[in-house]
């Protein structure tokens, strides 16, 4: 610990350590001594007793303080309710000596608290899993993601899409919902009938071209290069004529819904812009029994207009499903398709800060852009065989 403390000192702060390493025993469910040990290290991993999202330091702020310390490999933290997160450094001697730098130090970057921290007696267990950032790991755990970082080519055209967005919303269509708000392009989602209404919302452009109802449905011109995109990139897929703009503000989200299989066709396009964020995805598992949260045993085919029940912890999975979550980096474009689009819901877990990389990391403003195909009255009925989602 950090060698210039006073005897007294430190004698106050080994008695606020060991009260940290208590809580560390009583959230873990383990004895101390299989948790923390004194020197010599044994485990490239240090305990950082004070150090969490829910004591005020966010992923940032945590690794600003272990950055600098030589062999600092990466930090794992828990997205709340714990006050303590790891680091692991590439080896035991490093991690010695990263506890006795920083253990007893006041961190600028933690606002001048001074850190508790242990040797840990072994690796951090019980660790949620990381989202998946990768699309083929994505695509390999819910089958039919497709996932494209970068499909919002800059910053710049990000922020022009955003302008155009909010000069829409200017005109007035802001429609609010429960945890998010929406703009309707094309053809309007009617959440109380939940369904969508088959008039396209441009009566003149209707007019037009009255032969079939997809043509007449006028997306605005700022989404047209991205739809442009789109097509060269699936040459065989069908241009998305409906459109719907949400925007969340951090601890906003949307339920565990699947767009509505009789309102619209596959695939259905997210393309996220001004932050990214953890999009939730889940299946039932078969003969799992209803639960708690879910307390009719039926998934919400609903678009997702309502509020989200996930019981007592927000953040924990549904033990009735299986749950992927995938990390959607801003200006990504997401493809969900086949069982992704028929099979699985996706939602948005309404809270302020998502766990990207072992990090804790605040949420911002964002918007998305859904994009989908209308199955109008000519268009077969779906026959995707996921009867608990299909309606
Ligand atoms: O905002 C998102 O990324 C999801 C939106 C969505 O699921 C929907 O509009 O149906
Ligand atoms: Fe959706």
């Amino acid at each position: 610990m950090a060698a210039q403390l006073s005897k007294a000192k430190q004698r106050q702060h080994a008695k606020k350590r060991a009260a940290q390493v208590d809580v560390l025993a009583r959230l873990e469910g383990r004895p101390a001594a299989e948790l923390v040990r004194s020197a010599p290290a044994t485990t490239p991993w240090l305990v950082l007793l004070n150090a969490s999202y829910d004591a005020g330091i966010d992923g940032a702020a945590l690794v600003a303080a272990l950055a600098p310390l030589a062999g600092f490999v990466r930090a794992e933290m828990h997205l709340g309710s714990r006050p303590y997160s790891f680091a692991l450094f590439a080896s035991p001697e490093e991690a010695e000596a990263a506890c006795e730098a920083l253990d007893g130090a006041a961190v600028p970057a933690w606002g001048g608290k001074t850190a508790l921290v242990a040797l840990a007696a072994a690796p951090p267990r019980g660790l949620p899993p990381r989202p998946l950032a990768d699309p083929a790991a994505a695509a390999s755990a819910v089958p039919g993601i497709t996932l494209f970082a970068g499909f919002v080519e800059s910053p710049d055209e990000e922020a022009a899409l955003l302008t155009s967005a909010e000069a829409a919303g200017r005109a007035g269509r802001w429609e609010s919902l429960a945890q998010r708000r929406v703009q309707h392009f094309g053809f309007r989602f009617d959440y109380p009938l939940n369904d969508v209404d088959r008039a396209a919302i441009d009566p003149a452009a209707a007019a037009a071209d009255p032969t079939t109802a997809a043509a007449a449905a006028v997306l605005p011109d700022w989404t047209h290069p991205l739809l442009d995109r789109y097509t060269r990139m699936f040459p065989d897929r069908a241009r998305p004529d409906q459109l719907t703009l949400n925007h969340y503000t951090p601890g906003g989200g949307i339920a565990p819904h699947t767009d509505r299989h009789s309102s619209f066709l596959s695939p259905v396009l997210i393309v996220s812009l001004g932050a990214g964020l953890v999009m939730e995805f889940r299946t039932r598992i078969r003969d799992a029994p209803p639960s708690d949260s879910d307390p009719a045993g039926s998934s919400s085919n609903s678009n997702g207009a309502d509020v989200a029940n996930y019981g007592t912890d927000n953040n924990a999975p549904d033990p009735a499903f299986r749950t992927v979550n995938i990390y959607l980096p801003p200006r990504s474009l997401v493809v969900m398709d086949a069982e992704a689009r028929y099979g699985w819901e996706h939602a948005i877990r309404p809270r302020k800060m998502d766990l990207i990389d072992g990090l804790v990391v605040e949420r911002r403003e964002r918007w998305s852009l859904t994009f989908r195909n209308v199955r109008q009255r000519h268009d077969p009925p779906c026959t995707c065989g996921f009867t608990a989602l299909c309606d």
